[in-house]
């Protein structure tokens, strides 16, 4: 059986008294894009900042490509995180740039390019993630939000990452963006031979994208698995989650451009 690429086994995080997981484990495979879903305050976000080091856990472990990050020296933990491509959930992309200079910005500090070599990278990494030339002399602030998130996710794809983590990627998109967004991230995962981590509330991504579904809840994951598995799963929330009327438009309009 292959290797899970990131595995995490009992993993607790607490905020004082508050305990949001608890002996959580979950595997992402190589190769797969794996939606995170649940409630509000769950813990998809701390949970993804835990796995790519952004949080220290209270106990438990979580390696990638059988390494703990925490725990290896700087040097290695740097060449370790060249290999995740990140996506905030507002973009985080600085206002003071414009957008083809926060995609070149990476390149020049973490590979070492020149400007003029980081900029020229920048604008195919642009073009990767579905921006017209334009947009790359923009500032954030004058671009759609459609713009702002495929901008963020060339920023992303500067360092060539292998597993790529994204909060909430199509949040406040219409939805022909949020479908356009989806379809562009299954392209890319494809091409490039991503694995990707997604927290999403967007039931329309996940039956576009996800080939597997795990669902926290009551501080771990609850299940996990295809979706029409998970979907099956016996708790009030994800009964209600996937087949109330909103979970049932996603499955028909997912149908629809099977068909
Ligand atoms: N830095 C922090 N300090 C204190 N509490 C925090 C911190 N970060 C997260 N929390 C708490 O941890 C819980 C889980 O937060 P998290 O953001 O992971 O939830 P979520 O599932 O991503 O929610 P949402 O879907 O609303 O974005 C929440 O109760 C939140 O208030």
């Amino acid at each position: 059986m292959t290797d899970a690429l990131i595995r995490v086994r009992g993993l607790r995080n607490c905020f004082g008294s508050q305990v949001v997981h608890e002996q959580l484990d979950l595997d992402v495979m190589p190769g797969e894009i794996l939606g995170l879903v649940g409630g509000s305050g769950s813990g998809k976000s701390v949970l993804l900042r835990s796995i790519i080091g952004l949080h220290r856990p209270d106990a438990g472990e979580v390696r990638l490509w059988q390494q703990d990050l925490l725990t290896l020296p700087a040097t290695e933990r740097s060449q370790l995180e060249r290999r995740m491509g990140v996506l905030f959930q507002n973009g985080a992309l600085f206002s003071s740039l414009t957008v083809l200079e926060n995609v070149a910005l990476p390149l020049v500090e973490h590979a070492g390019l020149s400007w003029q070599q980081a900029v020229k990278l920048a604008d195919i990494k642009l073009a990767l993630a579905g921006l017209p030339a334009l947009a790359g002399h923009r500032y954030p602030a004058n671009l759609s939000g459609g713009m702002v998130k495929r901008a963020a996710l060339a920023r992303a794809l500067a360092l060539d990452p292998q597993v790529l983590f994204l909060d909430e990627p199509t949040a406040g998109l219409d939805p022909v963006s949020a479908s356009a967004f989806d379809r562009l991230l299954l392209t890319l995962r494809n091409a490039l031979d991503l694995t990707v981590v997604l927290v999403t509330h967007d039931l329309d991504t996940l039956y576009t994208c996800c080939d597997r579904v795990a669902v926290l809840g009551r501080k771990r994951v609850q299940t996990v698995g295809q979706l029409t598995q998970v979907a099956a799963f016996d708790d009030p929330w994800i009964q209600d989650y996937f087949h109330g009327p909103r979970g049932r438009a996603a499955q028909y309009a997912a149908q629809g451009n099977k068909e």
